[in-house]
């Protein structure tokens, strides 16, 4: 296995009493994209500034490249990182602010312009290299950012919630335009946001923290299917939770009893269930079925009343309560449910596959 680029090793930071990173054992591979998520406060940016080396850790190491850095100014390091940074010189044109760090580097003029020239063009704007900054939009702007940062060819990329000033429409095509680059230069991105979309449609891996600790790290996919903890399934929103007590039913099989009625675990999670301990049952909303008479073959079956319905896109989230009081929303295509008499008020049958609940601790 090759040697992580970035190892993070116990490493916290603490404001006076305040611990805004905790302990955190982190790995960042070359060439990797990786997102770092979570809500406002959660040590996100710190985290990102000791890795620049513009806050020194209170504890712990962290290498570059097997060096520790602790101590190392970023200027004075091997490996080149460059913090990506929005804020463009207003009395630079674009070519200039591209060529900005390149001058700053001793290069030659020629060279510099080459080099620009080369990102503009990748970038697709070239064709405003000699305008003000203040005569382009917010995306070409965002361009104008990116080229900057990586006409110094760096190795690592930080990047702050860059794309969270653009409209809509724009953050979607940036997130293709970032992804896309940082496939082909193969560049390290370890890039900060609050926002799930942004993180799980670009990054290779993306950690979640809370309150200065790692909740999980993961493919977007592991981390969506099997959220690990309690805090990781709320955070995402797209999971079931029925908190309960684990159980053995009358056949041995492991169980959860929960507000909403007693479900039957899968296997793998049966394995590790003790039985009265606290616990949650998670079920993506996507994994649920609605039927309106109750199937004789259901395992799992929660009669819930139907209390509203949301349209996005090609998607409908329908949402529902059971007689415990229990909200549960299940996320199906329009087709899906073109058969189904839906309406408020009325009752249906919830049903899903023990293989698609998973347990985390309460
Ligand atoms: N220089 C500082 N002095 C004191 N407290 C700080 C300092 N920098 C950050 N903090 C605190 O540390 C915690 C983590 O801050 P951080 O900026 O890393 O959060 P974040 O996850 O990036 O949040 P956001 O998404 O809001 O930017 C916050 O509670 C913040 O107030």
């Amino acid at each position: 296995m090759q040697e992580p680029l970035v190892s993070f090793e116990g490493v916290a930071k603490r404001f006076g009493s305040y611990t805004a990173v905790q302990k955190m054992d982190l790995q960042i591979h070359k060439g990797e994209f990786l997102a770092i998520m979570g809500s406002s406060g959660c040590g996100k940016t710190t985290t990102l500034r000791m890795l620049a080396g513009l806050e020194a850790p209170s504890e712990g190491i962290i290498r570059l490249a097997g060096r520790p850095i602790n101590d190392l100014p970023s200027w004075s390091r091997d490996t080149p990182m460059v913090w990506q940074s929005l804020a463009l010189f207003p009395f630079l044109n674009v070519i200039e602010n591209v060529e900005f760090a390149l001058k700053m580097r001793g290069i030659g003029r020629a060279e510099r312009r080459r080099r620009a020239e080369q990102w503009l063009d990748r970038m697709q704007i070239a064709e405003f290299a000699s305008r003000n900054i203040g005569q382009l939009s917010g995306g070409q702007r965002q361009r104008v950012a990116l080229a900057r940062s990586l006409v110094v060819e760096p190795d690592i990329l930080l990047l702050d919630e860059p794309l969270s000033a653009l409209d809509a429409a724009l953050k979607v095509r940036m997130q293709s335009v970032l992804k896309n680059l940082q496939r082909e230069t193969g560049i390290t991105f370890v890039y900060v946001t609050h926002s799930q979309s942004e993180a799980f449609s670009m990054a290779d891996r993306v950690v979640i923290m809370s309150r200065g600790k790692i909740e999980q790290i993961g493919t977007p996919q592991e981390i969506y299917r099997t959220p690990r903890t309690r805090f990781v399934a709320d955070f995402l929103g797209s999971s079931n939770i029925f908190p309960g007590q684990l159980q053995q039913d009358r056949s041995g099989r492991a169980a959860i009893a929960t507000a909403s009625g007693h479900f039957l675990l899968a296997e793998d999670a049966a394995a590790s269930a003790m039985p009265g301990q606290s616990a949650s049952l998670t079920v993506l909303d996507t994994r649920m079925q609605i039927h309106l008479q109750p199937p004789a073959d259901a395992v799992n079956m929660v009669e819930a009343r139907m209390i509203g319905e949301e349209f996005v896109g090609a998607t409908a989230t329908i949402y529902f309560e059971t007689g415990a009081g229990q909200e549960i929303r299940v996320q199906k295509s329009h087709e899906e449910l073109a058969d189904l008499p839906l309406a408020v008020g009325r009752s249906f049958h919830l049903s899903w596959l023990p293989a698609d609940g998973h347990l985390v601790p309460e």
